[in-house]
């Protein structure tokens, strides 16, 4: 019998300073990801695009609003016992109004590009944050053990720039 995929839609958008010098993440208070620092995203609901998604989501965990976002690429989460993968797209906006707020799910702090804080933050990240900051768009799928924390392995494309 051919098994299907079961995928769930999700967002994560990074803010970056003009010059691109500074990334905005914040520190997750509570659920998925709980503890560690992240960008600002979520689950896409009924009846909003992908895109909408990461808007809403970023205006409700950090009070800004992106005049525009650019799409990064996708990235793929397996996890060990789990049948449903997370498909995370990614965006990146440097534009973005608005006052920045702590709010009941997330604490912001602007972080150096070059200092993120990586023992705090997803352990694949070190891994493709290279790629995203070199302004590459790419398409990257992790397979993690079921404790959310240990990577068996991951394969990774590059858009072609076309
Ligand atoms: N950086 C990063 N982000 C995520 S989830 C981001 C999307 C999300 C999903 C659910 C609630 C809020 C936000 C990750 N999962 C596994 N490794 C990971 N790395």
């Amino acid at each position: 019998i051919v098994e299907q995929e079961l995928h769930k839609l999700y967002t994560l958008v990074y803010v970056l300073n003009k010059d691109k010098t500074k990334i905005l993440l914040g520190l997750k208070k509570r659920g998925f990801g709980k503890g560690r620092w992240n960008g600002f995203g979520g689950k896409v609901e009924k009846g909003e695009t992908i895109e909408q998604g990461a808007l809403r989501e970023l205006k409700e965990e950090s009070n800004l609003d992106a005049k525009n976002l650019e799409k990064k690429g996708v990235i793929y989460f397996k996890f060990e016992g789990d049948p449903v993968i997370m498909d995370v797209h990614l965006y990146t906006t440097t534009d973005v109004s608005g006052d920045l707020i702590e709010t009941d799910e997330m604490l912001p702090k602007w972080y150096n590009v070059s200092d993120l804080p990586y023992s705090s933050m997803w352990p694949d990240d070190p891994i493709w944050h290279p790629w995203f900051f070199e302004g590459k768009i790419f398409t990257v799928k992790f397979f993690f053990k079921a404790d959310l924390e240990t990577i068996t392995g991951y394969k990774h494309k590059f858009a072609s720039s076309v």
